[in-house]
């Protein structure tokens, strides 16, 4: 696969994400020149099920059941066929459907492969095309036989709606879906939503692996919400491109590994709606060092974090963006702050001077209750950074009268000269406390990042009512919301992060970043991300200045702070790097379809502990071994 080149269909494939209005334009015209799609989709659903089945645990000997989870459409049509080619090999295969009918063709290539079909709607119409020859073959059931179906079952293919779902799962489908969901064999596994964890911790009765078809049934395919009953999978086979919901949360956590069968959709004709993150974009946002450099030209990060009150996010920003790949760090706080983050790292600069990069706000109080010097600092500095005071010079940062110190660097003229700018020139981050002073409109080149409580209460500033646990449900929608009425870059913060903001030609660009570890969840991470962050701004402008490399979006380096950050943690809980390439795969003959996963869970890890991992993660981003 050419990494290098973004508009490689192989590429598109792996990493972008089309809704389903555009999925249909692709596969429109294909249908129509009579290209057998659902019948190439039925051969790798099987093709996967047989994987799945060799490779589960060899506790259960048949591993030779199949039951097949049909809806009325299409996704039942695959479904279906797949189940016969099953069937036709020998494995003992049921279909369960929900509906009323089924797809004929489908229906009746399963039955005369021997299949038995279970219908649990009282007014099942039995297709024509179904004739006597088969009596016996249709039989109906209630819910809760089918569930027992489904718990004796070795493999479950997931065929009940695809990309003609419409809202949550209903009636028969519902209840069958949360029968299942609370039947023993599922309640008996404990099963972690994090994809690295991804394994079924219960060996001596293993649920059903849950093969999901083009989608799993009763998930948002177009925003990735999780509105009702659902039925979480192990793997996800999916057909022409990838769709929203399998990298956008909540639902991509349902969704398991996932593997693309290649249609040849002309992928390059539409804007995919989100990106997956990998290791080649972080890479680029890396300035590797030279022998011309001074630690000026490799990228000076300023730093307004840390308070009276919360001096160690100072310690862990300063720290972090110094161990991210710069040449200088500027702290500028209390003396309290200044004196620990000194302590912790003696080369850091606590007057003020140039910088490329500015992050304000980790570690700084939210209100303005009670007073703050910080506060005071942040609002000044952001005050430039409104529409109306484009043009302000924002290196002469010692009138913002910040700190004690007030000396002038004497080298503070190395700084390129190309930053005798404007004032959306220098980057700037805005992290927690300082969030609450964002002006009304800000450039794209205003990176924000909000968890879910803080953007909650940042859209009650742009009249959205919202809790955080509604953004939870629908982080790609506020995210973009939040995007919208801002102007700025959005970093959403969550186990799987959501990047929204315009690209270099100032389309909007959403990635999304599946790296981190759910033991990052933990005190002063935020604090370490904003440091990554200003570390990866600083050196991308050192970048722009020696004109070394073509732009790079503020979209891509918000989303790469967060990649090296996600594998930053999962280093120092003692976890494999993340990998694309593992987790999303292109369908082959050959492909992997192991389900569990030999990784170590990791263990419990504190924020400082990230810090270290940081310049491993930035080597590994130039060796092989991540992707
Ligand atoms: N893209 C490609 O190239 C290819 C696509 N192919 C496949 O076609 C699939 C799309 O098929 P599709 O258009 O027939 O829609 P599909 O997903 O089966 O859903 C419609 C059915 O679901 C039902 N239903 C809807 N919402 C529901 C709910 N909330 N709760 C319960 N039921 C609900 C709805 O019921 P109704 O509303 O009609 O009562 C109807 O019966 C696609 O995902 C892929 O698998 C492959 O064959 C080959 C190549
Ligand atoms: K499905």
């Amino acid at each position: 696969m050419d990494l290098n080149n973004k508009d490689t269909h192989a590429y598109a494939l792996l990493h972008n994400a089309y809704v389903v209005n555009h999925i249909r334009e692709f596969e429109e015209p294909l249908l129509r020149a009579g290209v057998p799609l659902m019948t190439q989709a039925a051969a790798a659903i099987a093709h996967v099920a047989c994987g799945v089945l060799a490779s589960r645990p060899e506790n259960r000997p048949r591993n030779q059941r199949i039951v097949v989870l049909c809806g009325s459409g299409n996704n039942g049509g695959d479904g279906l066929y797949a189940g016969a080619i099953l069937a036709d090999k020998g494995f003992d295969v049921c279909a369960i459907a929900v509906g009323a009918t089924l797809h004929d063709g489908g229906l009746a290539a399963l039955l005369q492969a021997g299949g038995k079909l279970f219908h649990l709607c009282d007014f099942f119409d039995t297709p024509d095309s179904c004739d006597g020859s088969i009596e016996g073959h249709i039989v109906k059931s209630t819910p809760a036989e089918a569930v027992e179906l489904v718990s004796r079952a070795d493999v479950v293919l997931d065929a009940i709606t695809g990309i003609g779902a419409q809202g949550p799962l209903r009636g028969v489908a519902k209840e069958l879906v949360n029968a299942i969901n609370h039947s023993e064999a599922w309640q008996s596994c404990t099963q972690s939503t994090d994809r690295a964890h991804m394994q079924c911790d219960c060996t001596e009765s293993p649920r059903p692996s849950v093969i999901a078809v083009d989608a799993p049934s009763g998930i948002g395919v177009d925003d990735g919400s999780m509105p009702g009953d659902m039925l979480a999978a192990d793997v996800t086979i999916t057909f022409g491109a990838l769709k929203p919901c399998l990298i956008l949360p909540p639902a991509c956590f349902s969704c398991g590994r996932i593997i693309v069968v290649d249609f040849d959709f002309p992928l390059h004709t539409a804007s995919p709606v989100a990106r997956a993150m990998d290791a080649d974009i972080a890479r680029k946002t890396i300035r590797l060092p030279q022998h011309t450099d001074s630690k000026y030209s490799r990228g000076v990060v300023g730093l307004i974090t840390g308070s009276a009150q919360y001096p160690g996010a100072a310690v862990l920003s300063a720290e972090a963006a110094a161990r991210s790949n710069v040449g200088m760090v500027r702290y500028l706080g209390p003396d309290r702050a200044s004196n620990m983050v000194l302590a912790q790292l003696p080369e850091a600069v606590l007057s003020p001077g140039r910088v490329q990069s500015w992050i304000v706000g980790s570690g700084v109080p939210d209100t303005d209750d009670a007073y703050d010097t910080q506060r005071e600092h942040i609002a000044s500095l952001l005050k430039r950074y409104t529409d109306d005071a484009a043009g302000t010079d924002l290196h002469d940062v010692d009138t913002v009268e910040i700190g004690a110190a007030g000396n002038n660097d004497p080298e503070r003229n190395d700084i390129p000269s190309s930053h005798h700018g404007s004032a959306t020139d220098i980057p700037l981050c805005v992290d927690a406390g300082a969030l609450s002073l964002l002006p009304q409109r800000v450039s794209g080149r205003v990176i924000i990042t909000p968890h879910s409580g803080e953007l909650s209460r940042l859209l009650k500033r742009y009249g959205e009512t919202v809790t955080a646990q509604e953004i939870n449900a629908e982080p790609y929608r506020w995210a973009r919301r939040i995007q919208q009425f801002t102007g700025s870059t959005v970093l959403l913060k969550g186990a799987c992060t959501i990047v929204v903001g315009p690209d270099t030609n100032g389309d909007i660009r959403t990635l999304t970043v599946d790296s981190a570890t759910s033991w990052l969840a933990t005190a002063g991470a935020g604090d370490v991300l904003a440091g990554v962050m200003g570390a990866l701004l600083a050196q991308t402008e050192a970048m722009t200045d020696s004109n070394s490399s073509t732009p790079i979006s503020t979209v891509d380096i918000a989303a790469s702070a967060a990649f090296i950050h996600g594998n930053a943690a999962r280093a120092a809980a003692g976890m494999r790097p993340w990998s694309l390439t593992e987790h999303i795969r292109r369908y082959d003959k050959n492909v992997n379809f192991q389900v569990t996963q030999p990784s170590t869970i990791g263990q419990p890890i504190v924020a400082s502990e990230l810090i270290g991992s940081l310049p491993q993660v930035v080597e590994a981003l130039f060796s092989d071994s991540v992707s």
